[in-house]
């Protein structure tokens, strides 16, 4: 469990990124922040894992204040995925999904046995690993980030825009392929991403950011699609455009979620 009591953050110079943030993320689910260009999603993320201090406020994780904990090795107990895949480019795959375990004294030869496993997790050919990351695509890249973040066996994992960059159809592979994992995983995982569809797909929970880090709307995607809780998250969403991942029709009185080729998602509770 993630919890934001109260936390803002200022930079200098700049205006609130993040202000009276509150909120409980439950364990073994994923909540996607999802939310226009600097609305703070960002900030949120990195002061789960310290990469940034709160001004003011606390952000504990299963009821410890994070401060409590040594930087480096909370750093090293949380999987952090970026939107670059972060890879480091003179090394390769395997030693890219390494670095973490190896950091932690997992000897090299047994790192390299869970770097394998891990590459077969995430879809990738196993001759991949002794490549280099410009030897990758983009959405190579991308598994490669996944398979790293997940090498310490974390509990947490954090995903900056991790499909940003790459084109719509691997998107959507690397989407689906994070909930089948996740459905086997089941981590504690927070969800950046400016992409309602994208946000709508991977949450059990989605919180949707006005700037500021303000909560404009928090619910299942399901919620949020039937009852936009104003006209800032209706148009958000695009409530009224016809194509998206999912959606909501009438059906004898029911309100039933299909999802993109039509079938039955879910009914909402009335
Ligand atoms: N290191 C920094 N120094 C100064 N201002 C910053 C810094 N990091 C973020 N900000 C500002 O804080 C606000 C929130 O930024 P943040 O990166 O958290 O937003 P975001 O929602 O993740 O945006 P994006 O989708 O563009 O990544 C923005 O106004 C941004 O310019």
């Amino acid at each position: 469990m993630i919890e934001f009591r109260a936390v803002s953050k200022s930079f200098s110079g700049g205006a609130v990124a993040v202000e009276e943030f509150s909120y409980v993320l439950p364990s073994h689910r994923t909540v996607a922040l999802v939310g226009s260009s600097g609305s703070g999603k960002t900030t949120l993320l990195r002061m789960v894992n310290r990469m940034l201090e709160p001004g003011s406020g606390t952000v504990l994780i299963d009821g410890r204040d994070v401060r409590e904990f040594n930087k480096v090795a909370l750093r090293r107990s949380i999987g952090y995925v970026m939107q670059d895949g972060g890879l480091l480019p003179h090394r390769t795959v395997a030693e890219n999904i390494s670095t973490v375990p190896v950091l932690n004294r997992v000897s090299r030869k047994e790192a390299r046995v869970t770097a394998l496993e891990l590459l077969e997790q995430v879809g990738l050919d196993l001759t991949l690993a002794d490549r280099y990351p410009a030897q990758l695509s983009g959405g190579q890249r991308q598994r490669v980030g996944v398979a790293r973040a997940l090498a310490a066996d974390p509990n947490i994992l954090l995903m900056d825009e991790p499909f940003g960059a790459v084109d719509p159809i691997v998107r959507r592979e690397l989407q689906n392929q994070l909930l089948a994992l996740q459905s086997r995983l089941g981590k504690t995982m927070v969800f950046v991403t400016h992409d309602i569809d994208e946000a709508l797909l991977l949450g059990d929970e989605v919180i949707v950011l006005r700037s500021g880090g303000r909560i404009a709307q928090v619910g299942p995607p399901a919620e949020i699609l039937a009852a936009p809780a104003d006209a800032f998250v209706r148009d958000f969403i695009g409530a009224d455009r016809p194509e998206r991942v999912l959606r909501i029709v009438e059906t004898q009185g029911r309100k039933v979620v299909l999802d993109q080729a039509g079938r039955p998602a879910g009914v909402l509770a009335s």
